[in-house]
């Protein structure tokens, strides 16, 4: 679906205010629970440097980073399996990609304060064929999107809660990164900060 003030900017599909209040609280509820079940974790980077975010994950596979580098896992540090992926979150992804399909993944990103994200590629995916559909709860964030180069040149917007962004296509292996989050301008999440969700097919092709 494509709300009249969807834009695109560079191959990035935004959806703003895709979310409305009721269902932002709606998702932060399901998020609440998957995090009882799998707490958010600031994983180990390969260089041995805890990450500012934290993050779980529901669905089939989760992302994991250590000394062996990144990669999917079907289950947590402790053993357990993530949890189920919420029914909610399956419709949105058919919502705005138009897929008929079901994403086996969704990363959690918890953002405290001055948490950030470096600027990055998304590909430990199977297949760059499917989008990133990613889903922005709580505070404002500072979303910088670049090319398929580190190199070329980069521009930001402010990401809001409810704001839903389809990365597809030329943008699927774009780089991009979170500089910064905006501390208390929401009170969406408890205990504060920024939430973003990222619907993924990270196994084989279905
Ligand atoms: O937090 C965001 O909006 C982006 C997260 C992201 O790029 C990722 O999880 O790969
Ligand atoms: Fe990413």
């Amino acid at each position: 679906m494509r709300e009249a003030n969807t834009r695109e900017i560079r191959g990035f599909v935004i959806h703003p205010a895709h979310l409305d209040k009721a269902a932002q609280t709606a998702l932060m509820e399901d998020v609440a629970a998957i995090w009882r079940a799998a707490p958010p974790v600031r994983q180990m980077t390969r260089w041995g440097k805890p990450m500012s975010v934290a993050m779980s994950a529901a669905g089939a596979l989760g992302w994991t980073t250590d000394g062996r580098g990144y990669r999917y896992e079907p289950k947590q540090h402790d053993g357990r399996p993530w949890p189920p992926m919420p029914r909610r979150l399956e419709e949105l992804w058919r919502q705005v990609t138009g897929l008929d399909a079901t994403p086996d993944s969704c990363l959690i990103n918890l953002y405290r304060d001055t948490a950030r994200m470096g600027l990055h590629q998304d590909k430990d995916e199977a297949d760059f064929g499917w989008p990133v559909v990613s889903i922005s709860l709580g505070d404002a964030a500072l979303f910088r999107i670049g090319g398929a180069r580190r190199s070329d040149a980069t521009e930001s917007l402010w990401l809001h809660s409810g704001d839903v962004v389809v990365m597809g296509g030329p943008a699927r292996l774009a780089f991009h990164g979170i500089d910064r989050i905006r501390p208390n301008s929401s009170d969406l999440v408890p205990g504060g900060g920024r939430v973003n969700l990222t619907l993924r097919m990270a196994g084989a092709a279905v």
